[in-house]
């Protein structure tokens, strides 16, 4: 029920709306408006709890808990009277080149978004308008009233901070990433990558605040169906030009208003909020802490030096001018009349309270171009002045002085061309100024892109140059393969080099044979470590059987098998494979020979024993193209194996790469699970430290039940005490009342009119009249039993308020600490989730 409450104590110097103090510093001002209560609450039949008092200034939570505010509107109040008081003062002195923000505060469902004006809904009365709108009409029409005093630029943008992401509302295809809140030289915070748009009329605001909306991330929840889920900030940017006729000065002047409507403080159980919702929720409440922990800072006289939390989130990061800052600021707390959301109102109205005490800075944001541009003109004309005295003097007139000597200058015909060439340069001049700012603006976004390409390209370098590490292994993998290949393919080529000796028939077939049988050492050797399958040959001669003409070929055979040699082969089998058609052509002159009828035979002479000897290395160099075909079937397999390699490594690439890219994504996943960690963490500590705190609460208050319960026996005994000593029944008015105690009988005792009668035969005689029951009647005892009377029943009707109050907060407690057991439910199962990613990486 909605009581008048009576004026509290007068308000103090801070409290009163002084928009600029003497120092210069502005308080934030703070107006709490309640909305009535919606469908769903009637329904429900709640009741309301809130209440004002007649002057605006206050509001009382219940029976107890006031607060006072620079506005207090109540549920009847309409959107224009609070557009009046809260926001209108602040739309002039931007258009006097002051910063301005406006923002709402409260829980979800409270009428942020009905206040600020800035939902969907294009189909709404005129006195349904919220604040948005209305600013933008009153701009507008400055605009027009000044047009002749200045020229103004009008800019806008809209962004959203959704999940600690800032989004570009008119602009939705903007990626998140490319956008950074940061200060510029002059210590003012700016949106770098949001894109802002000129605007020339109301109506095309408005048209980009209506696309803007579309944009905006809501959602339903149990407590609102249209919930906003992130906070919203439109910004109108004013730039203006004045020009001062009679000084022929212009400045320019720059001022931003933010009108901010923040998501709505919630609980997820009444909100009902799971999965994507509750991450939504943690969120906003992390942003509205952090908001309320520079609230704090700023706030608290003692802390006001110290460091403020700006950087905790991006939205306080953002509203950092519009808290402490260069801005004049108003906050909005907007509250719920109904019952059921009593803590929450009780805790926006303590939340608002703490900003009352936050001291802004504001100041024209004057161009410094503009200043100088001035002092300049000014200077000038101090010149000019000067000159045109010396010139009076010249001719024995006066010279001129105060403010009219400029007029007559300006009158005079001499001057006219001097004063416009002047004038022609100070336009160039203002110009070329607002060709640099562009300059510089555009340099700023390039060199913005430049160091997010550097990051880039580093990222990329790094992941070449692995890459690179890692081919680099695989080729000198299959380099060792080449080097065997040419190992083999050398020992081929050493032994067609001496076939020529064994043709020349000098001591053929020890040339032959020592030259063989140490090939073939080598060969049968290495064949068997190299594994099973190529058969085993035996050699049964001696390397001191080899001639020096052997002993060079093997000579040259090792200088070709070094691995610097190997390596210039490398290169040429490279631009050429090497082939074994090349080995295979002094293969078959050998298989030739073989068949051939025997040479040795017709030389006769030269060999110990031509016959045998030659059929014997005959055998021999058979045996010896065996091996060599071994050999090359051996080569063939250590190619195809090359070659398999290199598709593997080819493959392993591929792997590698999507290897990488599952890699990249579970670190993504991996670091979302710990965000979420850390924010369910967050919110469990803020849940527990809740949770403690009620229970303190709800321990003082049983206390404070059972003293009271103790006080009601001792009442009750006493008056039992009492009751015991009265006379059954009292003689009152004429009437004889049985057995009522007289404090109970109304009206009150002293407009009673109380006779001493003692009719025996009346109905009277039976009972004590006053006069017998005199002690009784005694007029002390009687205001004592009236008072004890009226004692117990307060005190049981306390007690029973008490008892539900009580009732209220176990049950309370008991959902937080089912809130508290569920959040960490969750959050073990999203460390486990987090653990097993971590497993699975480390595993991989
Ligand atoms: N002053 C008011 N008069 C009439 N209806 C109101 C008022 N304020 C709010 N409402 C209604 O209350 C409901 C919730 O309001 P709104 O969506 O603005 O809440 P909110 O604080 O922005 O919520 P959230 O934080 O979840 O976005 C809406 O249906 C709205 O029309």
């Amino acid at each position: 029920m909605t009581v008048p409450l009576s004026p509290l104590s007068p308000l103090t110097p801070s409290q009163r709306d002084s928009p600029v103090e003497d120092d210069g510093c502005s308080s934030v001002r703070v107006a709490v408006r309640a909305r009535p209560l919606v469908e769903k609450e009637i329904v429900e039949k709640c009741m309301e709890c809130v209440s004002y008092s007649q002057d605006g200034k206050q509001v009382a939570l219940g029976k107890d808990r006031r607060f006072t505010f620079d506005h207090v509107f109540g549920p009847a109040v309409s959107q224009e009277d609070v557009y009046n008081e809260c926001v209108k003062p602040l739309v002039e002195s931007c258009c006097s080149g002051y910063n301005a923000t406006v923002l709402a505060y409260g829980q979800t469902g409270s009428g942020k978004t009905f206040t600020m004006g800035c939902g969907n809904n294009v189909s709404l009365l005129e006195e349904e308008l919220g604040i948005l709108p209305r600013a933008i009409r009153q701009l507008f029409e400055t605009v027009e009233e000044r047009s002749n005093q200045a020229e103004f630029l009008i800019k806008c943008a809209f962004v959203e901070i959704y999940n600690e992401d800032i989004k570009d509302l008119l602009h939705p295809d903007t990626p998140s990433k490319s956008i950074s809140i940061r200060e510029d030289a002059n210590g003012n915070i700016i949106l770098a990558g949001v894109k802002e748009e000129v605007v020339t009329d109301f109506e095309s605001m408005i048209r980009f605040l209506q696309h803007g909306s579309v944009f905006r991330t809501t959602g339903s929840t149990l407590m609102n169906q249209h919930s906003s889920r992130s906070h919203a900030i439109f910004t109108i940017i004013v730039e203006q030009r004045s020009i001062l006729e009679c000084a022929n000065i212009s400045e320019v002047i720059t001022a931003k208003f933010h009108l901010v409507d923040l998501a709505g403080s919630e609980r997820a159980k009444r909100t009902g909020a799971v999965g994507m919702r509750f991450k939504e929720s943690v969120t906003i409440n992390c942003g509205l802490l952090a908001l309320g922990n520079v609230i704090s800072a700023l706030g608290d006289e003692q802390k006001r030096c110290q460091h403020v939390p700006y950087r905790e989130s991006k939205l306080t990061r953002m509203l950092q001018d519009s808290l402490g800052g260069n801005s004049r600021t108003c906050m909005i707390a907007c509250i719920s009349t109904a019952d059921t959301n009593f803590e929450e109102t009780l805790n926006s109205l303590k939340y608002a309270n703490r900003a009352r005490n936050i001291r802004n800075k504001p100041v024209i944001n004057r161009d410094p171009h503009s200043v100088m541009l001035n002092q300049l003109r000014q200077e000038i004309r101090t010149l000019q002045l000067e000159l045109l005295n010396s010139r009076m003097r010249n001719v024995g007139l006066e010279p001129v002085t105060g403010p009219q000597s400029m007029d007559v200058l300006l009158q005079d015909e001499s001057h006219q061309e001097f004063l416009a060439d002047i004038r022609a340069r100070t336009d160039l001049s203002v110009d070329m100024t607002a060709e640099l700012d562009a300059v510089r603006r555009k340099n700023r976004e390039r060199e913005y892109e430049c160091l997010k390409l550097k990051d880039e390209i580093q990222e990329l370098q790094s992941v070449v140059s692995k890459l690179e590490e890692e081919m680099s292994d695989v080729c000198t993998e299959r380099d060792n393969y080449q080097l065997k290949l040419d190992e083999v393919n050398s020992e081929m080529t050493a032994l067609m080099q001496v076939l020529p000796h064994w043709e020349g028939g000098n001591d053929v077939s020890s040339v032959v044979k020592g030259h063989l049988s140490e090939m073939m050492k080598r060969v049968i050797g290495e064949i068997e470590n190299e594994g099973p399958g190529y058969g085993s040959s035996e050699s049964s001669f001696s390397s001191l059987d080899r001639p020096a003409s052997a002993n060079a070929a093997i000579r040259r055979s090792e200088i070709e098998r070094s691995p610097l040699n190997s390596r210039e082969r490398n290169k040429s089998s490279n631009s050429r494979p090497r082939s074994q058609l090349e080995d295979s052509h002094s293969v078959a002159s050998v298989r030739d020979f073989l068949s051939s009828p025997s040479k040795g035979d017709s030389r006769g002479s030269n060999c110990n024993s031509p016959g045998g000897t030659n059929r014997a290395t005959r055998n021999i160099i058979n045996q010896h193209l065996r091996t060599i075909r071994v050999l090359e079937e051996r080569l063939a397999v250590k190619e195809s194996d090359v070659k398999s390699k290199d598709e593997a490594l080819k493959e392993a690439t591929e792997d590698l790469a999507r290897d990488e890219r599952i890699f990249a994504e579970k670190m993504k996943d991996i670091k979302a699970l710990k965000q979420l960690a850390r924010d369910l963490a967050t919110e469990k500590e803020i849940l527990v430290h809740k949770a403690e705190k009620d229970t303190a609460i709800i321990s003082r208050i049983s206390e404070e039940a059972m003293a009271k319960e103790d006080e009601l026996v001792r009442l009750r005994t006493s008056l039992e005490t009492l009751q015991s000593g009265l006379p059954e029944a009292f003689v009152i008015n004429g009437a004889c009342v049985p057995g009522v105690p007289v404090a109970l009988i109304k009206p009150k005792r002293e407009n009673v009119d109380v006779r001493v009668e003692n009719n025996e035969n009346s109905d009277e005689a039976k009972f004590p009249t006053l006069e017998t029951a005199g002690d009784v009647a005694d007029t002390v005892g009687q205001a004592r039993l009236e008072d004890l009377s009226e004692k117990i029943k307060a005190a049981e009707k306390e007690k029973e308020r008490l008892l539900s109050e009580n009732k209220a907060i176990e049950e309370q407690k008991q959902r937080l600490e089912e809130d508290v057991q569920a959040q960490t439910q969750e959050f073990k199962r999203k460390k486990q989730k987090g653990n097993f990613f971590t497993k699975c990486l480390v595993g991989y």
